[in-house]
């Protein structure tokens, strides 16, 4: 096996093993030794990785090949030296005479394994990112554009702006992040240990202090071929992809008002203005004038990345991170030629890349364990196309070979990394070659032997299968290409069944870890719904109780009201019974009075003499009114008798009633559907 590169290959990849701090675990990784017959430093290429000795699904040992594999010892200097990264930025800056194009920087491997160690390093050692921009500015220094003082030089950096992006000074740039920070700075911490920075208020956030930052290791030996007699800018950016979506990180970290949940998602698209190459649309760019100023807006951009405290790894990224250094660069104006030529823009781009995790190694749940899902489906596209990309790198040696489509519009991922690497993507654009690419697979030998051997699978340049004796005689696998039969001779099979077998072995491996995690999800979904019934159950339960509460208040509230209109109708009653009374008793009154009358004149008469008796006419008047009276008197007493006795009747009637009359709200309290009837297990409601 070699690991020739063809010119074709759209990435250099490297491999960094990193070292383990896990004791009790087996090694899986053994990086190959080669016979050295010269003096030069050795740089191992090959790695095999032997399936663990409990391994019961008797797969192969596989061989894999890198530009260059870096072992364990190997530090950020050397990384930064030697995976070609100096390159990528003089082609950035644009040597004297030479092109300039973009670059990328990726690093790609399993969670914890080391990609945001070697992109941002640590508390005591710089990262690429660091590294990249120390050596930037260094080279730059003399020839930075000095927008401190020229509004003309900020102008002409926005009109030159092909990305509708929002381009502002650092200064700005800290002023709408911490406003009223005078200079008592503090470091923030790890955005994963702390509540979200963006959810801070704004008085409670301090700008980070360079004086904190590492300056180690330095690189100040190190030397780019650049262009003097030019004018340069430096524009920092900085985004990340989190479920397909590409979020601004300074947008958001400038923004006082918006929660992170609330972040608008931007386009990758051609612009007005770069018609023939897709951009990221509408980001906020900051000028820097010196790296103390890049190294502030790095870290208040990281800031507002989402890491989360996984088993796998306490700040796990779960989110793809961009973070872009555009150089523009313009010749000087001189005597000559006393205008400036137009600027134009390079970018190198560095992407930390979240990690491919296994579900039930990273214990993650809920939104965790879906970000993970999203997580792993874009590396799984990434995959693919680095697979394809090294495949049509292999072939292009053949003659004739036909070069295959690399499925790179798949994700937001794969279009951002892959876009601008073909000529007819990102060679379009005028005076500037297409994107060259560094991909550092990170990979810890003492890790998932699973996760990490699918990875190694995919980037590898290229990969050599040793497949095991197989004990059964005749096995049948299942493969995406369809049922093979096996015929097992004890030793290894021909070239096309080994080809077949790696594919279903692959696949199987692949179909086993999707299981994974829907049957995670499952657990996941299962646990939710039991919890939802619990809820709606209890919620039942309280309405129940809620209710009878309300029908209790309701009784007794009517209950009261039915008392006073009781009082209310007995005292009307009573009233009335009294008027009846009275109204008897006057009458009564009336008739004795009258009888009374009539009998005290017939006393009367009999008593008085002769002498004094009126006359005949007067007595035959008198007469006449007695007889009246008395003649009148006598139907009048039967009527009022009548009267009398009806009315008592009535009387006795109503007091009988009355007496008879039963408490309603006894009657009501019988008809509680609360109360059940002892026994029966009936409600009142029931009957
Ligand atoms: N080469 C190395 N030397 C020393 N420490 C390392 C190295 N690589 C990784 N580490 C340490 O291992 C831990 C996990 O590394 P890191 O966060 O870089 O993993 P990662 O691949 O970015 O994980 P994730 O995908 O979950 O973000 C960190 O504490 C880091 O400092």
């Amino acid at each position: 096996m070699d690991n020739h590169k063809p010119t074709t290959s759209l990435f250099d990849v490297y491999l960094r093993l990193r070292p383990s701090s896990a004791v009790d675990r087996e090694r899986f990784l053994d990086v190959e030794r080669e016979k050295q017959h010269t003096d030069e430093p050795y740089a191992p290429t090959h790695i095999t990785i032997h399936p663990p000795a409990n391994d019961n699904r008797k797969r192969a040992v596989e061989k894999f090949a890198f530009t260059t594999v870096f072992e364990e010892h190997v530090g950020q200097r050397e990384i930064f030296e030697s995976t070609g990264i100096l390159p990528l930025v003089e082609g950035v800056l644009g040597g004297n005479g030479k092109e300039r194009r973009d670059g990328l920087v990726a690093t790609l491997g399993v969670t914890g394994s080391g990609k945001t160690h070697t992109i941002l390093g640590s508390k005591s050692e710089r990262g690429i990112t660091q590294l990249t921009l120390d050596i930037l500015f260094k080279r730059v220094e003399a020839g930075l554009v000095d927008i401190e003082t020229s509004h003309v030089a900020i102008q002409s950096l926005c009109s030159a702006d092909v990305s509708e992006a929002h381009l502002i000074t650092a200064a700005q740039f800290f002023d709408s992040v911490y406003p009223g920070d005078s200079g008592g700075f503090s470091r923030a911490t790890t955005p994963a240990l702390e509540t979200s920075f963006l959810s801070l208020p704004a008085s409670k956030r301090h700008l980070p202090r360079v004086s904190t930052f590492p300056q180690y290791p330095p690189i100040d030996d190190i030397s780019l071929d650049m262009e003097t007699n030019a004018e340069y800018a430096i524009i920092i950016s900085m985004y990340e992809v989190y479920n397909d979506r590409i979020y601004d990180l300074l947008t958001a970290a400038s923004s006082t008002t918006k929660t992170p949940q609330k972040r608008r998602a931007l386009l990758f698209k051609p612009t007005e203005a770069s018609p023939d190459r897709k951009v990221v649309a509408g980001l906020c760019k900051v000028i820097c004038s010196s790296l103390a100023e890049a190294l502030m807006v790095l870290e208040t951009g990281l800031q507002g990345r989402r890491v989360a405290d996984t088993n796998s790894n306490a700040v796990s990224s779960r989110s793809h991170g961009f973070f872009c250094m555009e150089v523009k660069k313009r010749r000087r104006s001189s005597q000559a030629l006393p205008i400036s030529s137009p600027w134009t823009s390079s970018t190198l781009t560095i992407v930390d890349l979240a990690g491919s995790e296994r579900a039930r190694t990273a214990k993650t749940a809920g939104a965790t364990l879906a970000e993970a899902g999203k997580i792993n489906e874009s590396l799984m596209y990434l995959g693919q196309c680095m697979q394809m990309q090294s495949d049509n790198a292999r072939n292009s040696l053949a003659p004739g070979a036909v070069e295959k489509m690399v499925p790179f519009r798949q994700c937001k991922l794969t279009e951002l990394l892959f876009s601008n690497s073909f000529a007819s993507n990102g060679g379009g654009r005028s005076g500037q070659q297409q994107q060259k690419a560094v991909m550092i697979v990170t990979a810890d030998p003492l890790g998932d032997f699973n996760a990490t051997s699918q990875i190694l699978r995919y980037s590898a340049l290229a990969r050599e299968v040793t497949v095991p004796r197989i004990p059964s005689v005749t096995s049948t696998i299942l493969s995406g290409t369809g049922a093979v039969a096996l015929k097992a001779s004890g030793c290894t099979t021909p070239a096309a069944l080994q080809g077949e077998l790696e594919q279903a072995l692959a696949d199987i491996s692949r179909l086993r870890e999707e299981l994974e995690v829907t049957q995670l999800l499952l657990e996941e979904e299962t646990r939710r719904r039991q919890d939802a019934e619990n809820a709606w159950q209890a919620a039942e339960g309280r309405m129940e109780e809620i209710e009878a509460e309300v029908r209790e208040e309701v009784w007794t509230e009517m209950e009261a009201k039915l008392a006073l209109e009781q009082r209310r109708w007995r005292a009307a009653r009573d009233a009335e019974m009294d008027a009846q009374d009275e109204h008897l008793d006057r009458k009564l009154e009336l008739l004795t009075h009258q009888l009374s009358v009539y009998e005290d004149d017939t006393a009367d008469k009999e008593n008085i003499s002769d002498s004094q008796l009126p006359s005949d006419k007067e007595a035959g008047k008198e007469r006449v009114q007695v007889r009246g009276i008395g003649g009148d008197l006598t139907p009048k007493y039967a009527e009022l008798e009548e009267e009398n006795v009806r009315l008592r009747e009535e009387v006795a009637l109503m007091r009988r009633e009355r007496e008879s009359v039963r408490s309603p709200s006894k009657k009501i309290r019988v008809l509680k559907p609360s109360r059940r009837w002892q026994g029966s297990g009936i409600g009142v409601e029931d009957v």
